[in-house]
């Protein structure tokens, strides 16, 4: 696509390129996605997004991955659209709805200047039931079930945010080989849209470390409904409280699962790297 304009962002280092699809004409962002997320032959990055007018909400977001794939919800992309918007003068609102394939996301923007903003979003309620994450496993919810992967057995919580999540608490994720281990977990056939993987170690009831390997783009610095997909995970194994803060390789959100609405609620930066045009 030639003179595509285009906007790299990052948040907790899970990078995208961003493109106005309100002026910009994308006809095959699949194709885009492969191309543009090369990191020796395109900009490099972790997938696509678009931002689209939408009938319901301010805006809409379409969130492709590094190998083409669209998923449903992206929560770090959710908050760098909320700072694109605002940035961008497409809207004056500080308080933004925006629509995905997982239903609508309500964005606050808080403080922060043109470079990095703080930005929380309330990412809806988790999904359980083992039919719509999807899973095939019947135990409802799915807490520690055993999956064997090359004769070790591992203990997978789903749940998922609009996107599928399979969370493990284990130790020693650092040393995790994680280009041969997550591809296990993201083909299994237990998994009939694939999954995202989180390897998740306790520090204490209201702190989490973790590393994640992504559907579609392998290991990611963060992934945002991953971390929200870990808290829930972890408080339903009664391992935290409601309030946790998590890092991630590339740095940390602060998840909140409210009681009293059964929201999710992810509070992190979202960082604007550069600005480009495709030649
Ligand atoms: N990094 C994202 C999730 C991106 C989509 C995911 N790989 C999938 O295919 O479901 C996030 O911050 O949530």
């Amino acid at each position: 696509m030639k003179n595509l304009k285009f906007t790299k962002m990052h948040g907790a280092g899970n990078d995208y390129i961003y493109v106005n699809g309100l002026t910009e004409n994308i006809e095959n962002a699949s194709q885009l996605a492969i191309s543009l997320s090369n990191r020796n032959f395109g900009i490099g990055s972790d997938g696509l997004v678009l931002i689209l007018p939408s009938d319901s909400c301010d805006f809409r977001m379409q969130m492709f991955n590094s190998d083409g794939s669209e998923a449903e919800m992206c929560g770090n992309a959710t908050r760098c659209v909320g700072k694109y918007v605002y940035d961008n003068k497409l809207t004056d609102k500080k308080e933004i709805t925006l629509e995905t394939k997982a239903g609508t996301k309500y964005i606050t923007l808080l403080e922060g200047d043109i470079k990095t903003r703080k930005v929380t979003v309330d990412m809806g309620e988790p999904i359980l039931d083992p039919i719509l994450i999807p899973v095939n496993i019947t135990q409802n919810p799915v807490l520690n079930y055993p999956l064997n992967i090359d004769g070790k057995e591992w203990k997978i919580s789903c749940v998922s945010m609009g996107n599928p999540h399979a969370v493990v608490f284990t130790e020693g994720i650092k040393d995790f080989n994680l280009p041969v281990l997550g591809p296990k977990f993201e083909t299994n056939p237990i998994f009939p849209r694939k999954t995202n993987t989180e390897f998740i170690e306790i520090v204490d009831r209201n702190t989490l470390n973790m590393r994640v390997w992504e559907r579609g783009a392998g290991e990611t610095l963060a992934c945002g409904t991953g971390a929200c997909a870990a808290a829930v995970a972890a408080i339903l194994n009664n391992h935290c409280d409601r309030k946790i803060k998590i890092h991630l390789l590339g740095g940390d959100l602060d998840i909140e699962w409210r009681e009293s609405n059964n929201h999710v609620y992810m509070t992190g930066e979202a960082v604007t790297v550069f600005e480009g045009t495709i030649l």
